[in-house]
């Protein structure tokens, strides 16, 4: 089958430019894909690299878009190399929802209710911003939480976690509060241990630590886990499917945090995810209502994935993706 294949360019503004130990970041750059069948069916997609964590830069992803050709075919769509792997999310995406019996209603509408924010969590501003943003996210409904760490210093950022403790503990709740901390691969081992000790001292409101250590660290990082009662969450270092597959091998059976806009072809991912019992938790990479309907849709698809909360909180941190619309 061959299919028409178009792409736009989109930038998003953070409302406020994002703090992570990797740097500051202040505008999300992707690319929405439309693929048309020969019998006028059409289906989105969207590739939302981000360079800095693993994945193909918005560059390169762009060069390979204009180097495609106006039509192209299942098997373009099915050889996108290893090295480009939002863009084997973006293409296998649209293909699936231009191929799909069923259409989804429309490519642009998602699910706003309430109720479904308790289902993910939300990612709190940094530093200080954590305490009111807090009370604004609970005020929407979110009962999971992610706070960066590694970004302030030690004695601030601890000062900051034990008032956003206290606020999270007051009055009773079904399910409990969690906590996630996410230190971006920016901790020494020993700042590790320490964030460690004190998560075990928090009374089990930390659901884990993610990614203490840089990616380089895998085996340190194993070493933690049985030390500490707070779990050890994997980001950075499963950020694409391969890199999900190695340290499978070598071992490791903790908690894989998955961001399907990143991690590779859809259909491996699935694969991976059914054939190896993992403990999944599926997230966000800022991408538009495009890329997050699929993502979604795997997190649904992947049934052992479905005990903890998504990340997909983050909207209230960008400016709004309205402006999809008028792409086409
Ligand atoms: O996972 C979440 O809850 C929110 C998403 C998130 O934190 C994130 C978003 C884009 C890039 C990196 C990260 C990260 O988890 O480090
Ligand atoms: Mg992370």
């Amino acid at each position: 089958m061959n299919y028409k294949f178009e792409f736009r360019p989109y930038q998003r503004k953070f409302k406020r430019p994002l703090q992570t130990s990797h740097g500051i970041w202040e505008i999300r750059e992707g690319i929405i894909l439309r693929l048309t069948t020969d019998n006028g069916k059409i289906g989105f997609g969207e590739i939302a690299p981000i360079g800095w964590f693993g994945s193909e830069t918005f560059l390169e992803a762009l060069d390979y878009c204009r180097n495609l050709p106006n039509v192209i075919s299942d098997r373009t769509i099915f050889s996108i190399p290893p090295n480009l792997p939002a863009c084997q999310f973006g293409l296998e995406s649209a293909w699936e929802s231009a191929t799909l019996k069923t259409q989804f209603k429309s490519a642009f509408s998602e699910d706003k209710t309430p109720a479904s924010k308790s289902n993910h969590s939300g990612l709190l501003p940094g530093g200080e911003g954590a305490l009111l943003g807090r009370q604004i996210l609970w005020m929407q409904g979110y009962r999971t939480f992610k706070w960066k760490i590694g970004v302030l210093p030690f004695q601030r950022e601890l000062r900051i976690l034990q008032e956003l403790v206290l606020a999270l503990q007051q009055g009773t709740c079904d399910p409990p509060v969690s906590l996630r901390l996410d230190a971006n691969g920016g901790l020494s081992l020993a700042e590790a241990e320490e964030w460690l000790k004190i998560c075990d001292q928090l009374g089990g409101i930390i659901e884990y630590l993610e990614q203490p250590l840089p990616v380089t660290e895998l085996q340190a990082m194993v070493g933690l886990g049985p030390r500490f009662s707070t779990a050890i969450a994997l980001d950075e270092s499963v950020a694409t499917l391969p890199q999900m597959q190695s340290v499978y091998r070598q071992g490791w059976r903790g908690i894989y945090v998955i961001k399907p806009c990143i991690a590779g072809s859809p259909s491996e991912l699935r694969q991976f995810c059914n054939s190896h019992q993992i403990d999944a938790v599926f997230s966000s990479v800022f991408e538009t209502k495009i890329g997050r309907k699929m993502a979604l849709k795997l997190a649904t698809e992947i049934k052992n994935s479905s005990h903890r909360a998504t990340g997909f909180g983050v909207d209230h941190l960008l400016e709004s993706d309205k402006i999809l619309e008028l792409l086409w």
